[in-house]
């Protein structure tokens, strides 16, 4: 006779990639799923945002992703995520999509993974398809500890984690990344810690495997932890930048409210250039800019999404007016 529920290893883990705004998910993500042995993986990807590029950026290494936007995981959209999972193992039972043999759920930068993790594991019809993957999360190397001591949801992140991976470690000093997997021991003395940078990312195999770790399940919470006042707005870019004065703008801007703006994510049109100019901007930094080949089907055309905190949308249209009056 079979088994009614058939064993541990037979069901499929649902990992859960976490971390705070910016602190370099999608990077690690595209990282792990270029590994060949991580290359039957479906992906989920969720965007606290009224746009999505995070799902934009993940298609190119892998075409099983779905996103999941207006909303947080950990508390609006965990039915859809219930019903996301429910639905890629029909398509993959019945040959629509190609089977996978783990998950990737990429919360947003602001989700507890807690409840995410609860929802998967209580959900009657996932009960004997899935199990409790780990829980990675990325801490960035530069502005961590910042996050960490600021914001609960970067603590709660950190404190659930099987796995923590400091990211942007080429950027700060070895005794900066020694200081922060101290403060990061003081928040979850179990944790795995791994150095990851550009050029040397911590090898995929050392992240996820972990499996069968009950220790994020311990709260039970169904609630994410939120820090008040953190809102999301998209503010459009009309026409064609001209790039040098887009960036003195966004660092000047980033320079003076990286306080308030927890980050910046967008896709613009730049003067000269054909291909679209992804935008990111975390706390006080301004990353290097990437490209993607063509413009995405659908996508608006110049966009920048901003989660922030005592800052309005006004204020910012207002101030990127007056910098595409006298500079475009
Ligand atoms: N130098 C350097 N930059 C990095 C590294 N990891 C990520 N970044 C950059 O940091 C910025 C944000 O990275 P993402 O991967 O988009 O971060 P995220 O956590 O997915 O962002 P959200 O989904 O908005 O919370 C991008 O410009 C990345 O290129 C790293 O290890 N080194």
């Amino acid at each position: 006779m079979q088994p009614v529920v058939p064993s541990l290893d037979a069901r499929i883990p649902v990992h859960v990639l976490t971390g705070f705004l910016g602190s370099g998910k999608t990077t690690f993500l595209r990282h792990l799923l270029d590994e060949p042995s991580l290359a039957d993986t479906a992906v989920i990807i969720n965007e606290f945002g009224e746009v999505g590029l995070d799902h934009l950026l993940v298609r190119e290494v892998s075409e099983d992703v779905v996103l999941l936007s207006s909303g947080c995981l950990c508390c609006a959209v965990r039915d859809d995520l219930i019903s996301t999972l429910a639905d890629l193992l029909a398509m993959a039972r019945s040959g629509k999509v190609a089977p996978f043999r783990q998950v990737v759920i990429e919360t947003t930068g602001l989700a507890d993974p807690a409840p995410i993790i609860h929802a998967v594991l209580s959900a009657p019809e996932l009960l004997h398809r899935c199990r409790a993957g780990s829980v990675v999360t990325t801490v960035d190397g530069v502005s961590g500890s910042n996050s960490i001591q600021s914001f609960a949801e970067a603590a709660q992140q950190v404190a659930l984690a099987d796995c923590v991976v400091i990211t942007k470690a080429e950027l700060v000093q070895p005794w900066q990344v020694d200081a922060l997997k101290l403060e990061i021991a003081r928040v979850n003395p179990s944790v795995r810690s791994l150095t990851s940078g550009k050029g040397a990312m911590a090898p995929a195999r050392d992240v996820l495997g972990q499996a069968e770790n009950p220790k994020h399940l311990g709260s039970g919470s169904v609630h994410g932890v939120h820090s008040h006042g953190i809102k999301t707005f998209t503010v459009e870019v009309p026409g064609e930048v001209e790039w040098p004065a887009f960036v003195e703008w966004l660092e000047l801007l980033l320079a003076a409210r990286g306080q308030s703006i927890l980050r910046v994510k967008g896709l613009l049109p730049v003067k000269g250039d054909e291909r679209p100019v992804v935008i990111h901007g975390v706390q006080h930094v301004v990353y290097p800019p990437e490209y993607l080949p063509r413009w995405p089907e659908g996508s608006p055309r110049g966009w920048l999404v901003f989660i922030a905190r005592n800052l309005t949308r006004a204020a910012i249209e207002n101030s990127l007016r007056n910098m595409l009056a006298t500079r475009s």
